[in-house]
């Protein structure tokens, strides 16, 4: 079956349970969003999709086979900060996974693979709306700025999927917004699969097509790092009428529930 498949995924640290009996189908072209109380695992979730965490138990294919062993350029990654090289300028930071793959061991590439490097990199840039920046480095950026350097860094190496942890967590409401037509318009133009935590229940429910609510469905108030969290709600956002349904409500009342083990005698 085309898209990603999550097949009896379980994931331990240690002897401590993260991630239990995680089953998921999501079809090339969604853009999931992913809530659920704090610790609960998304961060966890979106690791092993990248390829960075292997599965204690189960396995996630992409197009039918199992995911690389290492992170690879099919996935994109963007986290809430950091994820920006500061002693590159605006485009060395686009153009570095460009040379990469082609310059595996000296990082430079010369002649026409530059130049048509160059204007993949330039191209991405003025997808973002940073082309007149691209000189700068990355201190002398705003906030939004460095999250749409981010954006372009991950998407220049045409992933089929990016995964977004709480990409937008720290900016401003203005810039936010600004943010989010332009995932969306990115998301759109480059039929791009997008996995994205976020702790703004509205933000989840305003960007995705289909709402993952990650949350423990067993739960020992003596113990409460027995159990794992699972997807206890998988909700299609793509019509109206889904957005405004009770279960929503329910589900996102649920997801974030902070819960607290019994204060001790
Ligand atoms: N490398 C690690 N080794 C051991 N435990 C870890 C590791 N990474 C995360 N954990 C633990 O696993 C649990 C899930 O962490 P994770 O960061 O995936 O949750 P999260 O839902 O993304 O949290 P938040 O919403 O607060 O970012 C937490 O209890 C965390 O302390």
């Amino acid at each position: 079956m085309s898209g990603l498949d999550v097949n009896g995924l379980w994931l331990r640290y240690g002897a401590t349970p993260v991630l239990e009996r995680v089953e998921l189908h999501v079809p090339a072209g969604e853009l999931v969003t992913i809530v659920g109380a704090s610790g609960c695992g998304k961060t966890s979730f979106l690791r092993l999709l990248l390829g960075e965490l292997k599965p204690t138990r189960g396995q996630i294919l992409l197009e039918g086979k199992p995911l690389a062993a290492e992170p690879g350029r099919e996935r994109g990654v963007v986290f809430q900060r950091y994820s920006v090289y500061p002693h590159l300028t605006v485009l060395g930071n686009v153009l570095l996974g460009l040379e990469l793959d082609r310059a595996r061991f000296t990082g430079h590439i010369f002649g026409r693979a530059r130049r048509v490097a160059l204007s993949r990199a330039r191209a991405m840039l003025e997808a973002v709306g940073l082309a007149d920046d691209e000189a700068k480095y990355p201190a002398a950026l705003s906030g939004g700025m460095r999250q749409r350097l981010a954006i372009a860094q991950a998407l220049v190496m045409e992933p089929a999927i990016l995964l977004l942890d709480e990409p937008f967590g720290a900016l401003d409401p203005g810039t936010r917004k600004d943010m989010h037509a332009l995932l969306t318009a990115l998301w759109q133009r480059l039929g791009l699969t997008v996995f994205m935590v976020t702790h703004d229940l509205h933000e989840g429910f305003a960007l995705g097509t289909r709402l993952l609510v990650f949350d423990k469905p067993r739960w020992d108030p003596q113990d409460p790092s027995a159990y794992g969290a699972t997807i206890t709600y998988d909700l299609p956002l793509r019509s109206p009428e889904a957005r405004a349904s009770p279960e929503l409500a329910a589900a996102l009342a649920s997801a974030m529930r902070p819960r607290r083990a019994p204060a001790s005698a």
